[in-house]
């Protein structure tokens, strides 16, 4: 008779009562012993992990990490008798190199690995070539475009390894933050949440990740009826293909505001040429400016439209979307502020009553690449204002967004949604809670059809001066910035001057930069300023 199998025990499944690593807590061996990881909001920089033994009833604290701002990140191992040595959190969990994870060494020299699996984070034998996981984290899951939505954080630990229970715990705090942090695809968030009395704290949750942590992220189920979104999209190639002097006639060189037609190239990102051509237009508008008046006050004003003959009820559908487009960004500034844990009027301050604000739309053309020009649809930026709600028109790829470690993400189209992402004044008066992240578009490849979308672009007020602007954040939304930490240095466009010149002056110098044909006409001091050897050296 073989002898009997000998008898694997399972492995430990720990599951999280919150879905935060940050305040938590499970259980291991029948609630025979369990574990809490917290911060108390009056210590909000340091995190304990305490373990409560329920037989002998005691409780110590095994590990701490204290993450002071601006500060690097500590930890310490403590024994029952005696607190630890704080060292460095860098030198616990060893990076390596720009991606997830990390190695530590546990008590017995052994080395271990945190390594991503499927948006899992799984701790494998540094020694083991099969890399077969010893524990296995499953953090809060968001289905890809499932309606269901979440489930609980668990973590798997096998018998073998809970005798370093303490250092996995502590290092999947970090080993889990730079995963949240460092997104590898945007997140979708249903804005039917929102209305659900029962589950609009989901949204909320998910919001602030997505603010803090990505910067992007996609809504569906949102407010603006398919048909206007379709209604517009029908009218898109038609409005292209319209005569050259059809186009020419609203050309953006006619308009101080920046308003009408750029043909391909005659836009600029960092000195470099654009490949796309677009009509930019925007909620209806009567200028304030009057001679004497700030500059940038010109910057808003009436639209150029195409002749209604050539295109008839294009107007009609355009407003009637902007208007649409317009209520959605009011209603989202208000559960940000929401999400921030601010007053949901908190942020109306930087808006004047209707008639003074404007806010923009374009609808742009990707030309495929014909393999004589660079890929640059439009070149790594940041977007100016509070939020831009982008509509991809076309089923076409090509928008990317930036990570906290520098990585092109792509975020490809998605039938019924808008993708949001937020602008440097947002960042700005956040202080840097809500991430603006830098995004281009590649062309389309050799052969493809072009790719079409329509960005509208949520302005504040021109007058509004941020830098004088003090909100109120509470520490639980402070520490999740710090946790974060400062993405990458990039190459994007950057719009710097909000720290000085009010919100108007900054987005003109950016329309200047980006449209110095506009700008040698309507703002010629500017375009001094900005170009002194004249418009044949941006080419
Ligand atoms: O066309 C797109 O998908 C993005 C355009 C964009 O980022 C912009 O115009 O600011
Ligand atoms: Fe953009």
């Amino acid at each position: 008779m073989p002898p009997p199998a000998k008898k694997v025990d399972p492995p430990h499944r720990l599951t999280f009562a919150t879905n935060s690593l940050r305040n938590t807590t499970f259980s291991l061996n029948n609630d025979k012993f369990y574990y809490e990881i917290v911060t108390r909001f009056w210590h909000p920089h340091l995190t304990k992990i305490n373990k409560y033994d329920y037989e002998n009833r005691v409780v110590t604290c095994v590990a701490e990490i204290e993450s002071m701002p601006k500060k690097e990140v500590k930890v310490r191992f403590n024994k029952p008798d005696a607190e630890g040595e704080w060292i460095r959190a860098s030198d616990f969990v060893k990076s390596e190199g720009g991606g997830v994870g990390g190695l530590f060494t546990s008590e017995d020299g052994a080395t271990f690995r945190w390594k991503t699996h499927n948006r899992c984070l799984q701790l494998v034998n540094a020694n083991d070539e099969e890399k077969v996981p010893i524990a296995e984290y499953h953090p809060f899951k968001r289905h890809f475009l499932v309606f269901r939505m979440s489930e609980r954080a668990w973590l798997e630990v096998k018998p073998e390894a809970t005798a370093t229970l303490e250092k996995i715990l502590e290092s999947l705090s970090h080993a889990a933050f730079s995963m949240a942090a460092n997104f590898s695809s945007v997140p979708v968030l249903d804005f039917a949440l929102a209305d659900d009395q029962v589950r609009k704290p989901e949204f909320i949750d998910q919001l602030k990740h997505a603010l803090i942590n990505v910067g992007f992220l996609y809504l569906k189920n949102h407010t603006v009826p398919q048909q206007v979104v379709d209604d517009l999209i029908g009218y898109i190639p038609h409005l292209f293909d319209l005569p050259q002097e059809a186009k020419d006639k609203i050309r953006m060189a006619n308009s101080p505001h920046f308003l009408g037609y750029s043909k391909l190239g005659a836009e600029f990102t960092k000195g470099k040429t654009d490949y796309r051509e677009q009509f930019d237009f925007a909620t209806p508008h009567e200028t304030k400016w009057r001679p004497g008046a700030p500059e940038y006050l010109r910057l808003w004003g009436p639209s150029q439209w195409p002749d209604e003959r050539l295109m008839p009820g294009f107007r009609h559908t355009m407003e009637t979307y902007l208007a649409h487009v317009q209520q959605l960004g009011y209603r989202f500034i208000s559960l940000l502020a929401e999400a921030f844990g601010l007053a949901s009027d908190a942020l109306n301050s930087f808006n004047d009553a209707d008639e003074f604000m404007q806010h923009r739309g374009k609808i742009v053309k990707y030309p495929a690449n014909d393999g004589s020009f660079a890929d640059q649809g439009v070149g790594p930026h940041y977007d100016a204002g509070f939020l831009t709600f982008l509509l991809q028109a076309s089923p076409h790829p090509g928008l990317q967004v930036q990570n906290l470690s520098g990585e092109w993400i792509d975020a490809p189209p998605i039938p019924g949604t808008f993708v949001v992402n937020i602008g440097k004044a947002l960042e700005f008066v956040t202080r840097g809670l809500a991430r603006a992240t830098s995004h281009r578009v590649l062309s389309p490849s050799v052969g493809s059809t072009p790719r079409y979308s329509v960005p509208f672009f949520q302005n504040i007020s021109l007058h509004a001066r941020l830098a004088d602007s003090v909100l109120d954040f509470p520490i639980n939304i402070l520490k999740l910035k710090a946790l974060r930490g400062d993405p990458a240095t990039t190459d994007s466009v950057n719009f710097s001057e909000f720290d000085r010149e009010p919100s108007g002056k900054v987005n003109l110098i950016g329309r200047v930069k980006s449209h110095p044909d506009v700008a040698e006409r309507h703002y010629p001091d500017l375009f001094k300023q900005y170009f002194p050897s004249g418009l044949a050296k941006t080419r």
